[in-house]
C-alpha cells in the first residue's frame, strides 16, 4: 500500500489522500500564540513518575526514532495536569529539521525550533495502547522544544545508540533510561485537544507541551540527520524534516498551566 513520508510525493499535505482525517477539527500540531491562551488555575500540575527500567530498546521505523517501554503496570506514568486517570509510558520520539532553523512541529509565535520531543502516553481506562489510541481521550503526549546551544549530556546516551540503527527497521535494546533527565527543570505547560501528527492522524491527544525548551548542541542536531529515511540496501535518503506543519486551531483554546 502507498506509505508516507516527508517527501515531496508523499509528505504531509497529500496524507489526506489515504487519511481524510488530515483536514479534521482536532489535527496537530499547532502554532501556539502565548498572548491568545487563556491561564486555568484549575490546571494541576503535571505528574510525570518514570521507571528507567521499563526503558526497552530503541528503533529506526522509517519516520524517526523512538525508544519503547514496557508498559505492562503503572510503573512509568502521567497523571494531573490536564488528564484525569493514569496514562502509562508507551515510546518517545523526535521530530528536527535539515538545518537549525527548523524541525519542530508546535511552533511559537510562528517560531521554529530545531527538533521537538514526544513522549507518548496511553490512558489505562482502556485494556491496552491500540484501543486507547483509537479513544478522544485515549493518548496523553508530552511535547518538548529543543533550542540550539551546550551540548546536552542527557541526550548523549540516546544519540550514540544511533550508529545501531542507522536504517529503516533496525532496531535493538535500549536498556536503563530516566525520562526525566531530558525533562526542563520546569513543567509549565500549554495544553489542548488534537491529534497524532503523522498518520493514521488519530484525534485522541491530549497534546502537553512544555513552556521551557531543553538544550541540543549543532553537533548533537548532527547526529540526528545521520539516520536515514531509507531501508539498508536502498538509496540513502538522510532522516531530517520530518515534522508536520501547523494545522489550523479550528475554535479550539490554547489552555496554560501558569500565569
Ligand atoms: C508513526 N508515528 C505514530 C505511531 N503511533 C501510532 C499511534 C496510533 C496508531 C498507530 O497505528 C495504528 C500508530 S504512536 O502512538 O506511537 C505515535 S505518537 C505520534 S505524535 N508525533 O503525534 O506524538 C505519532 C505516532
Ligand atoms: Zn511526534
Amino acid at each position: 500500500s502507498h506509505t508516507w513520508g516527508y517527501g515531496p510525493h508523499d509528505g504531509p499535505s497529500t496524507w489526506i489522500e489515504s487519511f481524510p482525517i488530515a483536514d479534521g477539527l482536532r489535527q496537530s500540531p499547532i502554532n501556539i500564540i502565548p498572548g491568545q491562551t487563556s491561564y486555568d488555575p484549575s490546571l494541576k500540575p503535571l505528574k510525570l513518575k518514570y521507571d528507567p527500567s521499563n526503558a526497552m530498546d530503541i528503533l529506526n521505523n522509517g519516520h524517526s526514532f523512538q525508544v519503547g517501554f514496557l508498559d505492562e503496570a503503572d510503573s512509568s506514568t502521567l497523571s494531573g495536569g490536564p488528564v484525569s486517570g493514569t496514562y502509562r509510558l508507551k515510546q518517545f520520539h523526535f521530530h528536527w529539521g535539515a538545518r537549525d532553523d527548523r524541525g519542530s512541529e508546535h511552533t511559537i509565535n510562528g517560531i521554529k525550533f530545531p527538533a521537538e520531543l514526544h513522549l507518548v502516553h496511553w490512558n489505562t481506562k482502556y485494556p491496552n495502547f491500540g484501543e486507547a489510541a483509537s479513544k478522544p481521550d485515549g493518548l496523553a503526549v508530552v511535547g518538548v522544544f529543543l533550542k540550539i546551544g551546550a551540548a546536552n549530556p542527557r541526550l548523549q546516551k540516546v544519540l550514540d545508540a544511533l550508529n545501531s540503527i542507522r536504517t529503516k527497521g533496525k532496531q535493538t535494546p535500549f536498556a536503563n533510561f530516566d525520562c526525566k533527565t531530558v525533562l526542563p527543570a520546569s513543567l509549565d505547560y500549554w495544553t489542548y485537544d488534537g491529534s497524532l501528527t503523522t498518520p493514521p492522524l488519530l484525534e485522541s491527544v491530549t497534546w502537553i507541551v512544555l513552556k521551557e525548551p531543553i538544550s541540543v548542541s549543532p553537533a548533537q542536531m548532527t547526529k540526528f540527520r545521520s539516520l536515514m529515511f531509507s531501508g539498508e540496501g536502498e538509496a540513502p535518503c538522510c532522516m531530517q524534516d520530518n515534522f508536520r506543519p501547523p494545522q489550523a486551531l479550528k475554535g479550539r483554546t490554547v489552555r496554560r498551566s501558569f500565569k
